[in-house]
């Protein structure tokens, strides 16, 4: 039988003076096991926590850590999505004219259409995964009602609010803007005169004018349309700076504009001149904005675990939290990453495990297993080790049973160096496309929206009415955008390593070598594995568990709350 097995099994009479040398964590862990196991009994409920009392102690159910492969619920996540957005088009403006009792040919009274419904993203806590989203595909806001005779407005349309899980980062891949299409139309200088021109024709605009519903078509070829620039509405100066890339990394509690409804068309009574009383036209409603976009979930667990295929990540994560991973002995058993919480607090004011913050609990992400040349996209491995990125801390799971762990951390490490130079090549491209103020990166703590600008390449003038209209000229000038925040380099985060399958037999030696180069590391004997200078190297460990046995695992949440204070 392994060293670590009967350890334990005799440690609850005498633990032998060779396992305290080799395994001393371990022996120190058996009596304080039952923190973590506590935490997890805490949440589910049905089981109950084992008795402090040694003699009474019962075997606690273990066999949610080694379950049938067929034993796992399944955990509906998607990563990535696109998907295409339309706001709603303005309501019509329109054309009537007051109708009374000795009043035959009463002034304009057409109201105006109300304008169509915005877009809003926010990210809100508690969402895990994109799939919602994808499975919608396209969103329509609704557009504007028309407007109405006796001075009726048109009702507005309704507004959509998209909302995704915190650590979604949006990408536009592609825009139709009507009006700003409109305004280069009518800035475009006028082409050679043709034969059209030189019959003084017209190009008569259906999309832009509404004519009364009595009016012959033909009335389009008399009437004088005045010159309209289209209107936006004033919440407009609110959206982001084209093209969108935004990186909602914390919870907002204010949505934020991703896209203005057109504005409504205008009634007749706009239109009134001294020379044209009775405009027999109205203006159309502007078209809604289409936009692509691609959205992309980062995960943000306090914790993310690092390791090869089959090295038993998802045994670590269900030993240390409820989740109900997948586990089976084979590679590839995980496919999408799950996350855990373990709970560090009982919710009676005494907490498992102390902390400086008052934290009650972190989350831990189960992320497919990495194996070589993933971050050429080998495996399940660039899709993934994206996921990495967002940890603040990471547990490299070695799997002691495996051949020489030393390797396997180096091996890691090469993998994570080298996704981190193909994210930093990446990284630079929108913010040398667009400069770095490309990227709005979401401050809850601000007081409301951040600085969002109008594109610069369309430079849009405000029409005329408009401004009249609401007395306030838009503020195109924004006084500048929210500076990029690049990510922390992954070899600086705090790491350790989970030494797991300590029950089996020859793993002594080999966590004893992990243990050697770890405290190398740390004195800066040798290099960081990672290859930089500056990696981290304050508190590097390795923890010895058996996860299938819930052996050792209760040191991980005092280790994880010391680096996250
Ligand atoms: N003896 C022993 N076996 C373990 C331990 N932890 C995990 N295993 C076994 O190792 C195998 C793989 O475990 P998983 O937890 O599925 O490994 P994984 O790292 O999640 O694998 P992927 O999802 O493929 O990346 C399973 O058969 C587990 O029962 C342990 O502490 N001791
Ligand atoms: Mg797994």
């Amino acid at each position: 039988m392994a060293y670590l097995s009967r350890a334990c099994l005799s440690l609850s009479k005498r633990p032998s003076t060779l396992g305290r040398t080799l395994y001393p964590t371990i022996h120190n862990l058996r009596a304080q096991r039952p923190t973590v196991a506590f935490s997890r009994w805490q949440t589910t409920g049905s089981n109950r926590p084992p008795s402090s009392d040694a003699t009474s102690q019962t075997t606690p159910d273990l066999s949610h850590l080694n379950p049938e492969p067929e034993d796992y619920s399944r955990f509906i996540f998607q990563d990535k999505c696109h998907v295409t957005m339309y706001a709603g088009s303005g309501g019509h403006g329109c054309v009537s004219y007051q109708r009374e009792k000795y009043i035959e040919e009463g002034p304009p009274n057409g109201g105006d259409g109300g304008s169509g419904g915005s877009i809003y993203i926010q990210a809100v806590e508690g969402m895990t995964s994109l799939h919602k989203l994808a499975r919608r595909g396209i969103i329509k806001a609704e557009r504007g009602r028309s407007g109405q005779g006796k001075s009726k407005g048109g009702k507005r349309g309704d507004d959509i609010l998209i909302q995704v899980p915190v650590g979604t980062v949006v990408r536009e891949v592609e825009r139709y803007d009507p009006v700003a299409e409109e305004i280069a139309r009518m800035r475009r200088p006028k082409e050679e005169p043709s034969d059209e021109d030189a019959i003084d024709f017209t190009p008569i605009r259906h999309d832009r004018w509404v004519l009364h519903p009595a009016a012959n078509p033909a009335d389009f070829l008399t009437v004088n349309f005045p010159r309209l620039k289209p209107r936006r509405q004033d919440i407009a100066a609110m959206e982001p700076k084209a093209p969108i890339y935004l990186d909602l990394s914390q919870p907002m509690d204010k949505p934020l504009l991703l896209a203005a409804g057109g504005a409504g068309g205008l009634g007749n009574p706009h239109f009134a001149t001294r020379t044209m009383g009775r405009p027999k036209f109205a203006s159309r409603g502007e078209g809604g904005m289409k936009l692509e976009l691609d959205f992309e979930l980062k995960l943000l667990a306090d914790v993310g675990l690092v390791g090869k295929p089959n090295a038993g990540k998802s045994t670590l994560l269900r030993s240390l939290t409820n989740s109900r991973t997948r586990i089976g002995n084979w590679e590839f058993t995980t496919l999408s990453p799950h996350i855990g919480t373990v709970i560090v607090d009982n919710h009676k004011g005494r907490p498992l495990v102390e902390s400086k913050n008052r934290r009650t609990h972190f989350t831990i992400a189960d992320i497919p297993g990495l194996v070589e040349d993933a971050h050429l996209d080998r495996g399940l491995g660039l899709g993934f080790l994206r996921h990495i990125d967002r940890a603040g801390i990471l547990a490299f799971v070695l799997d002691l049973s495996a051949g020489d762990p030393v390797q396997e951390l180096q091996k890691l490490w090469h993998e994570l160096g080298a996704y981190e130079r193909l994210r930093d090549s990446e990284s630079t491209e929108p913010a040398q496309q667009e400069g770095t103020d490309g990227v709005i990166d979401w401050d809850p703590s601000g007081s409301g929206l951040p600085d969002l600008h109008r594109p610069v390449d369309q430079n849009i003038e405000l029409p005329n009415l408009s401004e009249e209209s609401s007395g306030q000229p838009m503020n195109y000038q924004s006084s500048g955008s929210l500076p990029f925040l690049p990510m922390p380099p992954i070899h600086t985060k705090p790491w350790f390593v989970v030494a797991t399958k300590a029950d089996l037999e020859h793993t002594r030696e080999q966590y004893q070598a992990l243990q050697t180069y770890l405290s190398e590391i740390e004195k800066g004997l040798v290099d960081h594995p990672s290859g930089h200078v500056d990696g981290w190297r304050e508190k590097v460990t390795a923890v010895p568990v058996s996860a299938m046995r819930g052996e050792g695992v209760s040191r991980i949440p005092k280790l994880v709350m010391q680096y996250l204070e």
